[in-house]
């Protein structure tokens, strides 16, 4: 088995916790309410910063510059001012200025940017690989139901195609071969680390989607 096959497997609980969870089956009938999205959107944007910085180990730390060029790529694209989903959901949601800038941490998502600043630390690309390949591939996971009717809303319909369009999807496959890639080139030891770093992703992808509704 593939190495992010086997490390999907060893947390399939809490993977699949999260393609099933209530705010996904929320998000595709249109339901979340307000306040339950203020309170997703504003914490979440708590973790670009981190993981653009975590982006930029993984490209200082990749052993081939085909895979710089392709984290670069993607690092500029989700910086650029195209993406403007957050600050027109913000808009749309009535959610004051403190709160988009500076909300109170919760714990899922102090969580988070102490995980992915740790992953940096590491200076271990196969560490770095191991956290972007959750943060992505699990988003993929639960907002790909080919078929599926989107809501009308914007702030549901575009949360949903953000993470289920095709370039979303070929960066998602791209970045598993590569965690495949150096899983096998690794010795046992770095595979253990990496698959650590993958597991608290997880379990924290989880966390994140239950507290919003706590
Ligand atoms: C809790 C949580 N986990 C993963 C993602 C997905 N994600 C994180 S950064 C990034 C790239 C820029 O969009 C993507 C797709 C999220 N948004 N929130």
């Amino acid at each position: 088995m593939s190495f992010s096959n086997e490390l999907r497997q060893e947390n399939a609980q809490d993977w699949q916790a999260c393609v099933d969870h209530r705010f996904v089956r929320e998000i595709f009938a249109g339901e979340v309410s307000p306040d339950v999205m203020r309170r997703y959107l504003a914490q979440d944007y708590q973790f670009i910063d981190g993981f653009v910085a975590l982006l930029g180990m993984a490209i200082a730390t990749a052993d081939r510059f085909e895979s710089r060029i392709r984290f670069a790529q993607f690092a500029a694209m989700i910086t650029s001012d195209e993406n403007t989903y957050f600050q027109r959901a913000f808009v749309a949601l009535g959610v004051p200025e403190a709160e988009r800038a500076h909300p109170v941490l919760t714990a899922p998502t102090a969580g988070f940017q102490a995980l992915m600043k740790d992953a940096a630390a590491s200076r271990d690309y196969a560490s770095c690989l191991a956290v972007l390949t959750v943060a992505e591939w699990l988003y993929l996971s639960w907002a790909d139901r080919p078929g599926e009717e989107l809501p009308p809303d914007f702030v549901h319909a575009e949360w949903i195609t953000l993470h289920n369009n095709d370039g979303f999807r070929s960066f998602v496959t791209w970045l598993r071969g590569e965690l495949d890639r150096i899983g096998a080139a690794s010795a046992p030891a770095a595979r253990a680390d990496a698959a650590a770093f993958f597991r608290r992703a997880v379990t924290l992808e989880r966390a994140f989607f239950d507290h919003i509704y706590e």
